[in-house]
């Protein structure tokens, strides 16, 4: 199995997307929003570029199950139903329903991610399901959301347990590019936790009164589900 990070999906094109399995991660917070919200019975996800991009699809799916989720600088953005804290997203408010999503980075990087031959959904909280999700493939790669282009400790952590969860699965040899190595190497330099806590994402959560998401976002495997992009709705694959 080769194994590439990219560190932000800025420049990811079709030339390292076709044929391969991607695996996309915004650990703060958006794929473990997505995770937590489908593990809650959401029907579907549709990730959106701009809040531009949403208002539009809502008008075109229609408002009816329909929920718009989504921040800016951490913050629900003003008239959606809810912001970006994975908390939110329980039974009682998501179930059956439709979730059109907009965050700075997380939803960005899955249409980024499209032309994949698979494009999968990772975040801490479902990391052993993942792991089992590609266990088989011959090509993955990894797409951390990054922060506004730039590289995320947080995201880029969780490829690298990823990548040690893999190994430890005794897959076929990993063949590793230098990014995945040194993703690799940061999951064994540094405690999860604390280090999710001192990254600049999570102090601005802390900042912004939501240090709780911050530490749900660094829970190992509480959820089984694996969030698969399939024509720009992000859903479980047999209906979850
Ligand atoms: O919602 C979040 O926590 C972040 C906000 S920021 O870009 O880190 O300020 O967005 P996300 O798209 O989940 O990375
Ligand atoms: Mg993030």
């Amino acid at each position: 199995m080769k194994i590439d990070v990219r560190f932000s999906v800025e420049g990811l094109g079709d030339a390292e997307l076709s044929g391969a399995t991607a695996v996309v991660i915004d650990v703060l917070r958006a794929t473990t929003s997505m995770v937590q919200a489908l593990a809650s019975g959401a029907k579907a996800i549709y990730p959106t570029a701009s809040t531009e991009e949403a208002v539009k699809l809502l008008q075109s799916i229609g408002r009816d199950d329909t929920l718009l989720c989504g921040e800016r600088r951490t913050r629900r953005i003003e008239g959606y139903h809810l912001g970006n804290s994975p908390s939110e997203f329980t039974a009682e408010v998501v179930a059956g329903k439709r979730l059109i999503m907009n965050t700075t980075n997380g939803t960005r990087a899955f249409l980024a991610a499209e032309s994949a031959d698979r494009v999968i959904a990772a975040a801490f909280n479902n990391l052993g399901a993942v792991t089992v999700a590609v266990a088989g493939v011959e090509r993955l790669v990894i797409a951390c959301a990054g922060r506004s282009g730039a590289f995320a400790l947080e995201d880029t952590l969780c490829a690298g347990h990823l990548i040690r969860r893999l190994r430890a699965a005794g897959t076929d040899p990993l063949i590793l590019t230098d990014g995945a190595i040194a993703a690799e190497a940061l999951a064994d330099a540094f405690p999860v936790g604390d280090t999710l806590a001192s990254t600049a994402a999570g102090r601005d959560l802390a900042e912004a009164g939501l240090g709780d998401d911050v530490a749900d976002c660094a829970r190992f495997d509480v959820h089984s589900v694996v969030p698969e992009l399939d024509d720009r709705v992000i859903r479980l694959p047999h209906g979850g």
